[in-house]
């Protein structure tokens, strides 16, 4: 019990600055740290409402904030993970989306997530990869992650796609309980990697180049559906990779047009700032999530 106490938000942001920070920069954000700024519209799918009452989903086009990241304090584009976080500024009310290219999460819960970041922390300035390796095969979600992570590749924004990790939980017109559902954002243009010549050509900062010349002629597109569990699929953990065919239901569509340079990097993305008709995740890490992102955008001010 005292060691689960130990894993606050407080003890967790200071992990991050153990890993991420940058004595030259002691303000910069210390995950995601790398990313830009971009604007846009969300236009719901007509009579979505009718699956999800979810009020915000009835004005036909909504301004929307987007900030596109790196993992970690990753400054080089040619690595893997994606952020994405957006907000929908409705007339009345917002939705924060904040989101990674991964399907699931590496950790189930505080211990887990701690575990997983310490052992990176170097000692006497060098990382132990052999231990690395050898608890990612250990610990199931360390290695489910790895897994996934194996599985997908290095793309351009326009290729990517989106994933909530956690289930939320959806009021409907007709029913009294709530249902659950993850959200997904694939992009219209499909789900592509680089190949070996094109990362060649790459440089460390080709997401924005390649946002900024997609962008001149089209906006970058991505639908967003409500992925319904089935059966047996975990809706309690965002480690679970709900695998074969589901229910979805097609949200809308978030069409991305225009830069807008670097000063969102400043800003902060609460997961939990949801509007009428979308509740909190059911799972031991969401509220501790939220509580990290404050202290983290606190110790910047
Ligand atoms: C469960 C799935 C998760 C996803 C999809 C996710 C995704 C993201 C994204 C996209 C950002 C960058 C937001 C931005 O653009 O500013 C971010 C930032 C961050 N994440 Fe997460 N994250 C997850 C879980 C967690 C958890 C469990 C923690 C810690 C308990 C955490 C700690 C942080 C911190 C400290 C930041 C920086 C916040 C700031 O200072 O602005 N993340 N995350």
């Amino acid at each position: 019990q005292e060691k689960k106490e130990m894993y606050d938000a407080n003890y967790i942001a200071d992990i991050f600055y153990k890993l991420n920070s940058d004595p030259q920069d002691p303000k910069r954000k210390i995950n995601h740290t790398k990313g830009f700024c971009a604007s846009g519209t969300f236009e719901p799918t007509a009579n979505i409402t009718n699956a999800v009452d979810i009020p915000l989903l009835k004005q036909r086009s909504i301004p929307v904030e987007v900030r596109y990241s790196l993992g970690g304090a990753s400054m080089d584009d040619k690595s893997k993970t994606r952020g994405m976080a957006i907000r929908l500024q409705g007339d009345k009310e917002q939705w924060t989306l904040v989101m990674t290219n991964s399907e699931i999460l590496f950790a189930k819960n505080p211990e887990e997530f701690v575990q997983f970041l310490e052992m990176r922390i170097p000692v006497n300035g060098k990382v132990d990869t052999e231990k690395i390796k050898k608890v990612t095969q250990e610990v199931d979600s360390f290695r489910n992650y790895a897994n996934f992570m194996n599985t997908i590749g290095i793309s351009s924004l326009e290729n990517t796609p989106f994933y909530s990790n956690h289930t939320f939980w959806f009021k409907t017109p007709k029913q009294k309980d709530l249902i659950p559902a993850k959200w997904k954002f694939i992009p219209k243009d499909g789900i592509k990697y680089l190949d070996e010549k094109e990362l060649k050509n790459a440089n460390k900062d080709f997401l924005t180049e390649n946002f900024q010349t997609y962008t001149q002629a089209k906006p970058i597109e991505y639908d967003m559906y409500l992925v319904y569990p089935n059966k047996g699929d975990a809706t309690d953990t965002p480690t679970a990779l709900w695998k074969g065919k589901h229910k979805e239901a097609l949200v809308g569509t978030l069409k991305v047009q225009q830069y807008q340079g670097m000063q969102c990097n400043k800003d902060v993305y609460f997961p939990a700032d949801l509007p009428t008709g979308v509740e909190a995740p059911k799972d031991p890490l969401f509220d501790l999530r939220n509580a990290t992102y404050g202290i983290t955008f606190g110790r910047r001010q």
